[in-house]
């Protein structure tokens, strides 16, 4: 049993990479539909890339349906690719099973949202925990040494006394304490990363912290990468390291989650910023004038036809005439290193040729527009991040 407090990696070090991830799950025809040239899809996930760090947390936000389990599942190697690539250590994998799939598991494991569902009620905490440490050879030599291996897990997910849990079955645990044992068996492969799919939306939320606060000293103890899925914009900020939100399959901004959080650029993220408020946040735009109004309101697209250009435009306050024919590319904000959106606000030549509002839904024209970033700091010069 390993579970190693790591001191040789460089913290920073990337483990794990999506690059240009892209699913599109088949739709069952409908007979009118048989003699279309192309089959239709759902565009689940289109173009996403992120990096996942040792000893840093990533966190993924978006509404319900924007492809955020997609991407965990595509990460997993659960669901197989329809584009781009997932690198491990730099180097292309794609496993669909056998020796290969299990080494991949050993190294990146994937925590669910449901700790009742993902723990079978007839087995024990030390059934779990056993069978997690065997099959990924964590369980040394003899009972002896299993028996240490199974109280470092619990004593690592802060369940002590380990014997008060180890012949405890699923239901005889609080909600908190099943995702605590849930955490345990996936650290029992001693991965290096943890896809974490909304760890916490299903608990308490008197709890949530202490799973929360317990994932975050994974990261810092064992130099865990850690993508955590969530809905929840604000936890994000408490949480993670980096924030990416992401829009109906797309990646829309990116950066640290102090300045996505307290400084959203994108329409989108400024509009989950809202539903989710924070007395401590920095607006970014005077007085926050017609906050709300100014934010977009309508529901996400379908997926099946997503919207041209940027996804987010039929929903948009802001949106001009090139957001509804061209993708925006992810452009530089300009107020801290690495914050970029995918927004054609963004680019000056872009709003110089027309009125951000102007291809709006209900174009209303006493809404001002958030203001861009350059002006938060004149020195810096919006630009293409990639
Ligand atoms: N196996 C599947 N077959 C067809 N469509 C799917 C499948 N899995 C997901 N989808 C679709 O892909 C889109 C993205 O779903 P996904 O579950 O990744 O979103 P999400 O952001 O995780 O939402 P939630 O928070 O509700 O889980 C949705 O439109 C969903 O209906």
């Amino acid at each position: 049993m390993t579970l190693s407090e790591s001191a040789a990696a460089p913290v920073d070090e990337v483990v794990l990479e999506a690059v240009g991830l892209t699913k599109h799950f088949p739709v069952r025809r409908r007979l009118r539909d048989l003699f279309s040239r192309t089959p239709a899809v759902v565009h689940a996930v289109d173009d996403v890339s992120f990096a996942l760090r040792r000893g840093r947390v990533t966190a993924l936000v978006g509404e319900s349906g924007s492809g955020k389990s997609t991407v965990a599942r595509l990460l997993a190697q659960i669901h197989p690719r329809t584009a781009g690539d997932i690198r491990l250590h730099g180097t292309s994998t794609r496993v669909r099973g056998g020796r290969r799939f299990r080494s991949y598991v050993r190294r990146v494991q994937l925590i669910l949202q449901d700790p009742f569902a993902s723990l079978n009620p007839v087995h024990t905490v030390r059934y779990h925990l056993t069978r997690s440490l065997r099959i990924h050879g964590n369980a040394g030599r003899g009972a002896e040494d299993l028996e240490a291996a199974l109280g470092k897990l619990l004593t690592r997910v802060s369940l002590t006394p380990p014997e008060r849990y180890l012949d405890a079955f699923p239901h005889e645990l609080s909600g908190g304490q099943r995702q605590r044992v849930a955490i345990a068996r996936a650290l029992g492969a001693d991965p290096e990363v943890l896809l974490a799919d909304e760890p916490v939306s299903m608990l308490d939320v008197s709890i949530r912290l202490g799973v929360l606060n317990l994932l975050q000293d994974l990261t810092q103890r064992l130099d865990i990468a850690i993508l955590y899925i969530t809905h929840d914009i604000a936890s994000a900020r408490y949480f993670a390291d980096e924030t990416i939100v992401m829009y109906a399959g797309r990646m829309v901004e990116g950066g640290d989650s102090e300045t996505v959080t307290q400084r959203p650029a994108h329409p989108y993220t400024r509009l989950l910023t809202d539903s989710a408020p924070d007395p401590e946040r920095i607006t970014g735009d005077g007085a926050g004038a017609a906050a709300g109004a100014d934010r977009g309101q309508g529901e996400p697209p379908s997926l099946i036809a997503p919207p041209s250009g940027c996804r987010f435009h039929p929903r948009c306050p802001h949106a001009m005439r090139r957001c509804t024919t061209d993708l925006p590319p992810r452009l530089d904000i300009g107020d801290r290193p690495g914050h970029w959106a995918a927004c054609w606000l963004y680019d000056p030549d872009t709003v110089a040729a027309d009125a951000p509002g102007s291809a709006a839904p209900d174009a209303d024209p006493t809404v001002p527009p958030p203001a861009p970033a350059v002006a938060r700091d004149d020195t810096a010069t919006p630009r293409e991040a990639r």
